[in-house]
């Protein structure tokens, strides 16, 4: 392997010399940058024209941490491992915080893990006010591991850092001085000359020359300390009951108030090789990539197309859907053209947006001024007058064909040439919906999920007429409005709702014939989902469950399991959480609790069904009610691949995680399912579609992974795109 970064170093008349971390794109830690960085300190505490020294990043950016890339070698093995404490220890405690001459750390840009880490070694900061300081490390399933869990406490105080850590939430520059982690906040342009002044005021004293790791002002008292850790200890466990390494963190911090710096520096040490070989940090790993990646699609944004400015977006319909995307977008600061009927859905339309944007400024993340500023780029309208200049439109009326054929109609009729045409539809072919135009190389759909300004994903659905530019300009809305884009190909129910339709199917299954409704439920919330598929059909709505149950039968109805447990009870008036009862009976605060006069709805779907208790799935343990509840998603994923409908699997391990709250930890489906083994898979479901029908059939795709032994995830020799 080449050399992945450097440091260089340049000395001043003045004395002072400055070590530059230069590694693009984000100046991350490599062991390259390690090494180099301590040869520059070793040269610079070495040279008697050095007086004192400043570390900054290159091109505005401290660093964005230990170079996250290098984490599969060093699990793999592939690259000798420094010993343990070589980093901390040799570099970071006794090179750089023992050095004999003041060094002080100029932040601007990231200063994360590993890099806040190298600066608050150095013995004091100066950050600009848009630095990014933080320690995310935990999002990765690992801890800080060069001295941060010590370092960090010892700067700001235990609560703080705990927080901090535990939350993987960064602060910007003035709140990071006013909380003692860096020491005076400049603009960009005095950044270096008030750091490298600082510095010789160490040195001549007339600034503190501050070791962090030995600083004691700030680490609450022992007993105080201990409730912190107590309560610390107690969030962790109930937010985070499947994760061990937030533990670890907590115990690391609490190692070094309890028996000193350097011994909480050793046992970091050594929890940090551990964690780094732990299933959750390669799972966790793999999700930071896969994420980055959906927005690498082959063949088109590959292709030199650079997206289109977009200043004004129509927004067709303004209910839940078209509110909540409305909302996204003006936070974005995009003009938005709301469109309803007639007056009154106008003014709820616009309403909702309002509501939305309010809660934020209750919440503290906007303030009244940037409310009322936000609120002027959304202008309601009656009808299409004010297309005229859009560039793009997002049309989110209901689930009807022919409306929304009229309404592709009217805008290709209004709209300039160059605007983009997206459907939010959940459902429906691309091609119907633009049957009657003669816009299909502009037609895209842009899936958003409920609430869409909350949810992080956005299914992009091209047909096989979709421009590859018009494909380029909507992932770039996308990731402006702060989602993470999936391009996925057009069929029933795309990538997300189709792979996990299953999921209620496979519960439906169960229940008729004798596992309990609260039972699966909770397998599959210990499971880590946020909620279980019959919370989730209370959540979604009876009628929203039966029409696009009525999809899935009429397009596959080989494996679709037909149960009337869901159409008996909303003949009954429960339809789910809005009426107040479905699988659950809700409260006023919308608590569920369970109810025992569910019963009489299953034996009468059983009794349709013709099918009857079996005692085997009476008791069934949870790790089977999991796999019967998930491998069959797995298999309907597998379809989803093999059709060409994702690109690639990593694109479905982001899908399920964004759009259905799959377990990160558990790095996405396919991840999940090739820990378990294509082979042991297909075997289970095999061995279930024997028992009880075709709905558990395994697909070819499956069967041949299974028989060759390949894991599900692996790409296919020859890729089968259907596009
Ligand atoms: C021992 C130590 O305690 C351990 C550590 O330090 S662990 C690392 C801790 N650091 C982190 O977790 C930071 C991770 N990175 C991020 O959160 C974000 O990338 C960021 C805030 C730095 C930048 O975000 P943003 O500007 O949106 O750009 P983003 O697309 O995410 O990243 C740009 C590129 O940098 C890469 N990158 C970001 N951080 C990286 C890192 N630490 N190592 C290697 N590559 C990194 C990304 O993979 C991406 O590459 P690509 O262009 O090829 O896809």
């Amino acid at each position: 392997m080449g050399s992945k970064g450097r440091t260089v170093m340049e000395v001043g008349a003045d004395g002072v010399a400055l070590i530059t971390i230069i590694n693009p794109p984000v100046n991350s830690l490599s062991l390259d940058v390690l090494h180099s960085l301590k040869e520059s300190y070793d040269e610079a505490l070495r040279r008697n024209d050095v007086k004192a020294i400043v570390v900054t990043g290159a091109k505005g950016k401290f660093s964005g941490g230990f170079d996250i890339t290098a984490f599969g070698s060093l699990q793999g093995g592939k690259v000798e491992q420094p010993k343990p404490g070589y980093i901390s220890v040799e570099i970071v405690t006794n090179t750089l915080e023992a050095a004999k001459k003041p060094s002080v750390a100029a932040i601007d840009g990231l200063a994360l893990g590993g890099g806040l880490e190298i600066a608050m070694a150095c013995h004091a900061r100066i950050s600009t006010p848009t630095a990014q300081l933080g320690l995310p490390e935990l999002q990765l399933g690992i801890i800080p591991g060069f001295g941060g869990t010590q370092r960090l406490p010892r700067l700001v105080g235990l609560a703080k850092s705990l927080e901090m850590m535990l939350t993987s939430k960064s602060v910007k520059g003035q709140e990071a001085c006013n909380l003692g982690l860096v020491d005076a906040v400049v603009s960009p342009n005095e950044l270096i000359s008030t750091a490298r002044k600082w510095a010789l005021d160490i040195l001549d004293r007339r600034k503190p020359w501050v070791a962090s790791l030995h600083k004691n002002d700030k680490i609450e008292p022992l007993g105080e300390a201990r409730e912190i850790f107590k309560f610390a200890r107690a969030q962790t466990r109930k937010q985070a009951p499947n994760l061990k390494h937030p533990l670890v963190c907590i115990d690391v911090v609490e190692e070094g108030v309890v028996s000193g710096p350097m011994a909480g520096v050793w046992k970091e040490a050594e929890a940090f090789q551990g964690l780094l070989h732990s299933d959750t940090c390669k799972a966790l790993v793999h999700i930071f990539f896969a994420q980055r990646g959906t927005s690498k699609v082959p063949g088109i944004t590959d292709k030199g197309f650079m997206p289109r400015k977009v200043t004004k977006v129509g927004v067709v319909g303004g209910g839940l859907m078209g509110s909540g995307i409305a909302t996204s977008l003006v936070l974005s600061n995009y003009q938005v053209i709301l469109k309803e009927v007639n007056e009154k859905f106008l003014e709820a339309g616009v309403g909702r947006v309002k509501a939305n944007l309010q809660s934020r400024v209750k919440k503290g993340v906007m303030t009244p001024e940037k409310f009322e500023k936000t609120m002027t780029l959304l202008k309601g309208v009656l009808d299409y007058e004010s297309f005229r200049d859009v560039d793009m439109v997002i049309e989110a009326v209901i689930e009807k064909i022919s409306l929304k054929q009229e309404i592709f109609s009217d805008l290709e009729k209004y709209c300039p040439p160059h605007c983009i045409l997206a459907t939010n539809t959940s459902t429906i072919d691309l091609n119907l919906i633009g049957e009657k135009t003669r816009s299909h190389k502009r037609i895209i759909g842009a899936h958003f999920f409920s609430p869409a300004h909350v949810m992080p994903l956005l299914e992009i659905v091209r047909t096989q007429h979709t421009s590859p530019q018009v494909i380029v300009d909507l992932i770039d809305v996308g990731k402006k409005i702060k989602k993470t884009p999936v391009v996925v190909g057009n069929c029933t129910g795309f990538a997300v709702n189709r792979m996990f339709f299953p999921y209620t199917q496979a519960g439906l299954l169960l229940v008729e014939r004798g596992t309990n409704v609260y039972q699966i439920d909770k397998a599959i919330t210990n499971f880590g989902m946020p909620m279980g598929p019959f919370r989730l059909v209370d959540l979604v709505g009876f009628g929203v469950a039966i029409a696009t149950g009525t999809q899935f039968v009429v397009n596959f109805p080989e494996r679709t399991y037909k149960s009337m447990l869901i159409p008996l009870m909303q003949e009954d008036k429960r339809a789910g959480e809005t009426t107040g009862k479905g699988f659950y009976l809700y409260d006023d605060n919308r608590k569920a609790r369970p109810d025992p006069e569910l019963k009489k709805y299953i034996e009468k779907a059983r009794s349709i069904s013709g099918v009857t208790a079996d005692p085997k799935l009476v008791s069934l343990p949870e790790k089977n009610i999991i796999e019967m509840i998930f491998l069959p998603v797995v298999n309907e994923a597998c379809r989803v691949l093999d059709e060409g409908i994702a690109v690639k699997a990593a694109d479905l391990d982001i899908a399920s995680v964004m759009g259905m709250g799959f377990p990160p930890y558990r790095g996405g489906l396919i991840f999940w399912a090739d820990s378990l083994g294509s082979k042991y898979i297909y075997s289970r479901l095999n061995e279930w579609s024997e028992m009880y029908g075709d709905f558990f059939k395994p697909c070819a795709y499956l069967a041949e992974r299974a028989a060759k032994g390949i894991p599900l995830g692996t790409p296919s020799a020859q890729g089968k795109a259907r596009l």
